[in-house]
């Protein structure tokens, strides 16, 4: 008894003495707070906040002439939509004046003006090698230094040897056909009074639309960008425009980089990894293939020649590893950067493919090219639905897809079932197989759509870095969805005819779009010739299909969204296509 009195009293000073503890730990996390909270710099916080008059369509903060927001000040929400890490060492930028460099880029002038003009459009724009003074003054108190190895800017690294650069081929003059073929009406019938994907508000006041909002704002349920719309001069945005911050986007499986221009804009950078003349190695799959920076650019040109307009704008671009990258990225990425033997800056980010010291990239010094894709609308903005193409290939070294062995595949499975029944969707897959032929692309595992747009609404043509890899063999699996179920549009029909004529022959049509580009030449002439000799398997394939059925069971005219009938609710449960993690 008297135990048990003296062990509760012993009990009862325990839990005190674990309350005073308590107390004093709780104490002592709040004061770390305070002083934490006070020793942040929060004034260029709140700042940003005040100072974000408008919100950009992309999510991001719109920088208004003069005034200054601090890097790496997007809220978490938006740089996990933008696919960037949520945590990042936000550096601080001096002035974000906007500075637009327009460039005397003259897509008509002769080829060998044209070279000199681009290098000297590269040199202006350049944030490090501006002739008329730098284009985005940094204050030297916060600009970050760079590690031991780095040399700084003015020496060595600013020589002129840098500026080589891939010898263009001899290049046959431009004839004009790709002119006259942007000239031509489009197939696209888009009604005058379509939804446009995002509506902005026009805040009061003077507000002109920046160059990649006014692109966002034009994207509809039939197209990404109008033939009339002047696509140029976002081309031009992307190569030129300088760059405020840079991150690692998280997904997929090789590097790649969100760049954040001054003006708020965002684009997707793909380094250059491969040259021109590399062609996927034999034993690789498709899936192991490294990704092509100039396919992406390619790819782009060609969805615009074939009258689609379904992939966002892509520009190459050359960059300097140090100023445009380096000094401007987070300390995540910062941290992946080195200098090889050879003296050249190089980077492997974080990656599952290709991300190893010895797959690198790597600038000459700290040149290189990249490609640049104009950013689609944040997801926060314009939600995309994720759906399984139903001619994936297996992604498996051991198996093979059910479509490889069964040639009624999609007469048996894929026409009777949703989205693929009705509508426009199939009919999207064929002109996806026909482009994807052309440009030798076997990875088209999933594809987007923009989910405010329901069903009737296109396949967004993305990701095409594993295109252009052979152009000595032409991949007919990629032609599966043509000929299994022997349909196309009939203006895709017309169109491809068209471009297998001598007045708009699709290889030089081609080489004449990619000649406005700054890293013209993009791709390797005999890459345009596999251009023309695919497009005649798949008119031989069309003619094929007619001969078999009739012009009319294979040439379809455009579906119309007046036909168009959602199925019914049990039926969309039974969809089998729908977002599926690999
Ligand atoms: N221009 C763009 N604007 C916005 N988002 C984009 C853009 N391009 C790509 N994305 C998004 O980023 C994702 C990854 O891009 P992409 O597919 O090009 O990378 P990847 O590394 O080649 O991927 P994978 O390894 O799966 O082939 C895409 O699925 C898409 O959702
Ligand atoms: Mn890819």
């Amino acid at each position: 008894m008297k135990t048990g009195i003296i062990c509760g009293i012993c009990r009862g000073s325990m839990k005190l003495k674990q309350r005073a503890v308590a107390v004093m730990v709780g104490t002592a996390i709040t004061t770390a707070l305070v002083l934490m909270i006070l020793t942040v710099d929060l004034k260029p916080v709140s700042m940003f906040y005040q100072s974000v008059r408008v919100q950009s369509v992309q999510g991001g903060p719109v920088v208004e002439d003069g005034q200054q927001v601090r890097a790496g000040d997007h809220p978490v929400h938006l740089r996990r939509q933008l696919g960037k890490s949520a945590s990042r060492s936000g550096g601080t930028a001096a002035n974000l004046t906007v500075a637009r460099h327009t460039h005397e880029l003259d897509p008509l002038a002769d080829s060998a003006g044209r070279h000199e003009h681009k290098d000297t459009a590269y040199r202006k724009t350049n944030s490090r090698t501006n002739a008329e003074g730098p284009a985005h003054p940094r204050d030297p108190r916060t600009r970050r230094t760079r590690p031991k190895g780095f040399p700084d800017e003015g020496n060595f690294y600013n020589s002129d040897h840098k500026w080589l650069r891939t010898q263009p081929e001899q290049t046959k003059p431009n004839t004009g056909k790709y002119e006259k073929l942007m000239s031509l009406p489009s197939a696209v019938s888009v009604p005058s009074k379509t939804e446009k994907l995002i509506r902005l508000k026009k805040p009061k006041g003077k507000h002109e639309f920046k160059i990649l909002e006014s692109f966002q704002l034009g994207i509809n349920r039939f197209e990404v960008y109008s033939n009339t719309s002047v696509i140029d001069d976002l081309l031009e945005y992307l190569m030129t425009h300088p760059i405020y911050e840079v991150d690692e986007k998280s997904g997929g499986t090789q590097v790649k980089l969100i760049l954040t221009f001054e003006d708020g804009g965002h684009a997707l950078f793909k380094p250059w990894r491969v040259p021109r003349e590399y062609e996927t190695l034999p034993n690789h799959f498709y899936f192991s293939d490294i990704e092509r920076h100039n396919a992406e650019i390619a790819a782009f040109h060609l969805d615009r020649i074939l009258d689609f307009r379904r992939a966002p704008p892509v520009a190459g671009r050359w960059f300097n590893l140090t100023a445009d990258i380096y000094d401007l990225a987070d300390s995540g990425l910062r941290k992946t950067f080195f200098r090889s033997p050879a003296n050249n800056i190089c980077f492997v980010g974080h990656c599952s493919y290709y991300c190893e010291t010895e797959t690198a990239v790597c600038g000459k010094p700290d040149m290189i090219e990249g490609s640049v894709a104009a950013y689609l609308p944040s997801f926060k903005a314009a939600p995309r639905k994720t759906w399984r193409h139903p001619w994936r290939r297996s992604y498996s070294k051991h198996r093979t897809a059910v479509w490889e062995q069964d040639p009624t595949y999609c007469e048996r499975s894929v026409m009777t079932k949703h989205p693929y029944k009705t509508g426009r969707r199939l009919l999207d897959l064929m002109d996806m197989s026909v482009y994807d032929f052309l440009i030798g692309n076997m990875d088209r595992h999933h594809y987007e759509t923009f989910e405010a747009f329901g069903n009737f609404t296109f396949p967004i043509h993305l990701d095409h870095g594993r295109a252009f890899g052979k152009h000595h063999q032409d991949e007919l699996s990629i032609l599966a969805p043509l000929f299994q179920c022997c349909l196309l549009r009939e203006s895709t029909y017309k169109r491809l005819q068209l471009l297998a004529t001598e007045e708009y022959l699709l290889s030089d049509v081609m080489r004449e779009s990619l000649s406005r580009d700054m890293i013209f030449p993009v791709l390797l002439e005999a890459h345009l010739e596999a251009l023309d000799r695919r497009l005649q398997t798949i008119l031989a394939q069309v003619r094929r299909c007619i001969s078999r059925k009739s012009e009319k069971a294979v040439l379809k005219p455009e579906p119309r969204m007046e036909d168009y009938k959602e199925p019914e609710p049990s039926a969309k449960t039974g969809e089998t296509y729908e977002e599926e993690e690999y």
